[in-house]
């Protein structure tokens, strides 16, 4: 059955950035004293981090009203604890938290083993583990996978490194083995990915030298607690830039959203789209630009090419933005982002196949996509699989709503990864 459906309207803060707040637990275990972290995300792989540093002995709370409190004599103190055999974690579908422990954990030569879900146990771990491996760490993959184990290892010597993948996972734990083996790091990153790491350490007194693609860090730095604010999460925010653009008679705002400009290059392409997209009240916090982001619906949207260092700055975002341009006019293509394929779910395959039971054009390609547009979508005859990815999942929840169809919204469950009142979300904005 066809219904009419009224557009998106209303504000609300979307979930708050997973990044960040990943990155703020592990630095605040690692510094001496009491770090306060502000409007944290509290989600399913923001737990296995919290848990992760629990097992290291680190005490963590979380406050009445959702703030986390880390509690830690730090590094120094850590790496003193006789742990009388090799840790055993779990991080289940979480590979920001498994790659970023492998750093600290190969720093600081604690015995572990690591493992995760089937998604997780399927993505490369080489990509870290070889680099670390090649500055002392005695760690190894399971043919490049999970299991990790790593039996110790003192790392000596300074960490020289240029990223060949476009990985902030990769920099960070390059940065993180550096700190809590205090050795000097230095990193080129050409591709410019996510800073959230280079952007907070100087909140935790360590001093980091960024230039052009360069950043070094000092291996002699102690970090010291402080208190993070995490803003709203562009990842998330990303659902509903599309969902209010495509569907007809939307006006909201999402508040306090991410803009740092590795992050933020949805907007950008949707601005070239044609969306119609406001930032309001623009300030900095804790050293991330933030916003308020107005979005409108526009009556047609126009195709584009994405490739290149734009990839980089928007790789969470490209499942919902293969939808803005399976509804756009004209070609479209993704180029340069094979990346995509090493997620939680192989994303140009899982991203196509859900696209094309909507009834859009999508073609996947080595690295990407060929989109041609179509004027409207419907509802898929069978209900699909989410195959466990929380994109995948709020990516068939949004094309579900621009169905205007009758039918059930998707199962929601691997929202939980990364955005779990996704649901009561929509339901705010499809009845405000
Ligand atoms: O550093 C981070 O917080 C992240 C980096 C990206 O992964 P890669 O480093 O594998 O590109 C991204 O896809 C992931 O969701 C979060
Ligand atoms: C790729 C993602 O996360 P992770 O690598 O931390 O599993 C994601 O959130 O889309």
């Amino acid at each position: 059955m066809m219904t009419i459906q009224k557009g998106l309207k209303g504000q609300l803060r979307v979930a708050s950035d997973k990044s960040i707040t990943h990155r703020a637990i592990i630095l605040g275990a690692m510094a001496v004293g009491k770090t306060h972290i502000m409007q944290p995300l509290l989600s399913d792989d923001i737990r296995q981090t919290i848990h992760g540093v629990q097992q290291l002995g680190v005490d963590v709370v979380i406050t009445e009203d959702n703030d986390i409190i880390i509690d830690s004599l730090g590094i120094a103190d850590i790496q003193k604890r006789q742990f009388d055999e090799p840790i055993a974690f779990n991080f289940g579908n979480s590979g920001t938290t498994t790659r970023l422990m492998i750093g600290l954990l190969a720093g600081l030569g604690i015995p572990a083993v690591i493992t995760g879900d089937a998604s997780l146990s399927q993505r490369p771990m080489n990509r870290i583990v070889d680099l670390l491996t090649g500055y002392g760490a005695d760690i190894t993959t399971t043919d490049g996978h999970l299991p990790v184990t790593i039996r110790g290892g003192i790392m000596t010597d300074v960490i020289n490194e240029t990223l060949k993948v476009p990985s902030a996972q990769i920099k960070t734990s390059l940065l993180l083995a550096g700190l809590s083996a205090g050795v000097p790091v230095i990193v080129f990153d050409d591709f410019q990915t996510r800073n959230h790491t280079e952007n907070m350490l100087p909140s935790f007194g360590v001093t980091v030298d960024c230039q052009g693609g360069m950043i070094f860090v000092s291996g002699d730095q102690r970090l010291t607690a402080t208190t993070v604010s995490v803003p709203a999460d562009m990842s998330s925010a990303a659902f509903w830039l599309v969902g209010a653009t495509l569907q007809p008679g939307s006006d909201i705002v999402l508040q306090d959203v991410n803009m740092n400009e590795t992050r933020s290059g949805i907007v950008k392409v949707l601005r070239r789209m044609g969306a119609s997209i406001t930032l309001l009240n623009e300030r900095v916090q804790n050293g991330e630009p933030i916003a308020d982001v107005r979005v409108a619906s526009v009556s047609q949207l126009i195709g584009t090419t994405v490739q290149g260092g734009e990839v980089t700055t928007m790789i969470d975002e490209l499942p919902i933005l293969a939808l803005a341009l399976a509804r756009s006019e004209g070609d479209s293509r993704v180029m340069d982002a094979s990346e995509l394929r090493v997620k939680e779910s192989n994303r140009i395959s899982t991203v196509s196949e859900t696209l094309v039971a909507y009834g859009a054009d999508v073609k996947p390609t080595p690295d990407g996509f060929l989109i041609t547009g179509v004027s409207r979508l419907q509802a898929p005859a069978e209900s699909l699989s989410d195959h466990g990815d929380h994109r995948i999942a709020m990516l068939q929840s949004i094309a579900q709503l621009l169905t205007n169809d009758d039918a059930p919204l998707p199962n929601q469950a691997a929202t939980a990864v990364s955005y779990p009142d996704f649901k009561r979300d929509m339901e705010v904005l499809m009845h405000a």
